[in-house]
């Protein structure tokens, strides 16, 4: 008897992924083991990332690639560090190596969810160079993209934030997440068909948090009025918008030179010609280049900039995030560091 079918889907999930390492970093099976490309899991310990972790201990075996594991206890709850050591264990008896668990100090800049995933992601990040890793699984499902689209409409985001999560993201494409295309609902059963040990995390049953209350009340309202393709059909807007989005930052990065003068200036004339998504990217690759992060350049840093240049407030000029000065000069628009 084959495996349990929830269990073939989410290893057919990573096997694809684990193909894909495969091409971008040919290896010959015969070859030292320690030659094999290395992916690791991110693992909460939490039933996705758990099925994750078993998809790949198992997939792994049958293939020229070593699998191993990452856990970052963020120290926020009482027993965190404790629970880390656990998942870390539960990971290693996988038949995962090198496992680790990492603690990370979450700051206070942008929320407490925000800079508990900057924290994260930057031990993540870490945790691949130290361990010279090809890639990082992660394991956010479609039911996660759908909370992020549902999530990007209800603040009123453009399309670049309406196409969620990639399925490839990150460094050299070092993030994969290979469950994007499955729900929720089959990753929780692939993990009761192997009796795997889940912990809740309770964060995400916490009416406190946005997510959590969409999670457990938005969704759920949503399918009753409008049936159970919700989740299907906000995962096509994901992709439909990546796409879009995809398209539009090339038509800006190519309007963007012919904007520029010879001093480098942006012509106003030139840049109101263009529709206005096309222009608002120009703006924004432009204040990017002068070195404004881009995580802390908001939609009204750009919109701002926008009415400097038609018009709305005429001659002067506007401070923006990295001490990014922009001014206008007549009919050019100056970008620089102020
Ligand atoms: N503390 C952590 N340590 C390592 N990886 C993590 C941690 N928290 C989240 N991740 C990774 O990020 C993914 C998404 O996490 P998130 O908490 O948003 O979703 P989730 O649906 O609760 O996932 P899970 O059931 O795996 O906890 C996880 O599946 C995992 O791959």
């Amino acid at each position: 008897m084959g495996p349990h079918p929830a269990v073939a889907a989410i290893r057919l999930a990573v096997r694809r992924v684990l193909h894909d390492v495969l091409t971008e970093h040919p290896t010959e099976p015969a070859a030292p083991r320690d030659t094999h490309p290395l992916v690791l899991v991110a693992c909460s310990g939490g039933a996705d990332s758990m099925a994750l972790a078993s998809a790949l201990a198992f997939e792994a075996r049958k293939l020229p690639v070593r699998a191993g594991g990452v856990t970052v206890d963020h120290g926020l709850q009482d027993g965190s560090a404790g629970r880390a050591d656990e998942v870390a264990g539960r990971m290693t008896s996988l038949g995962l190596g090198p496992v680790e668990a990492v603690t990370v100090t979450v700051g206070r800049e942008g929320g407490p969810e925000a800079a508990a995933r900057d924290a994260r992601y930057a031990a993540l990040d870490a945790a691949a160079e130290r361990h010279g890793a090809a890639a990082v699984l992660l394991g956010h499902t479609r039911d996660d993209q759908a909370e992020t689209v549902l999530l990007g409409l209800a603040r009123g985001s453009g399309i670049r934030s309406l196409s969620g999560m990639a399925a490839v993201s990150g460094a050299r494409g070092r993030y994969r997440r290979p469950f994007l295309q499955l729900d929720r609902q089959t990753v929780r059963k692939a993990c009761i068909a192997q009796e795997l040990a889940v912990w809740d995390d309770p964060h995400n049953s916490d009416p406190a948090y946005t997510r959590s209350r969409l999670r457990h009340e938005g969704l759920p309202a949503l399918e009753k009025a409008l049936g159970k393709g919700v989740v299907e059909a906000l995962a096509r807007t994901a992709q439909l918008s990546r796409d879009d989005a995809d398209a539009l930052d090339t038509w800006a990065a190519d309007a963007e030179t012919s904007v520029r003068d010879e001093a480098g200036a942006l012509e106003c004339a030139k840049l109101f010609g263009l529709p206005p998504a096309v222009r608002r990217r120009v703006l924004r690759r432009a204040v990017i280049a002068e070195g404004a992060p881009a995580g802390s350049l908001f939609a009204r840093h750009i919109e701002e900039l926008d009415r400097l240049i038609t018009g709305w407030r005429g001659q002067g000029a506007i401070n923006l995030p990295g001490r990014v000065e922009a001014r206008r000069q007549g009919g050019r628009l100056v970008i620089r560091q102020g």
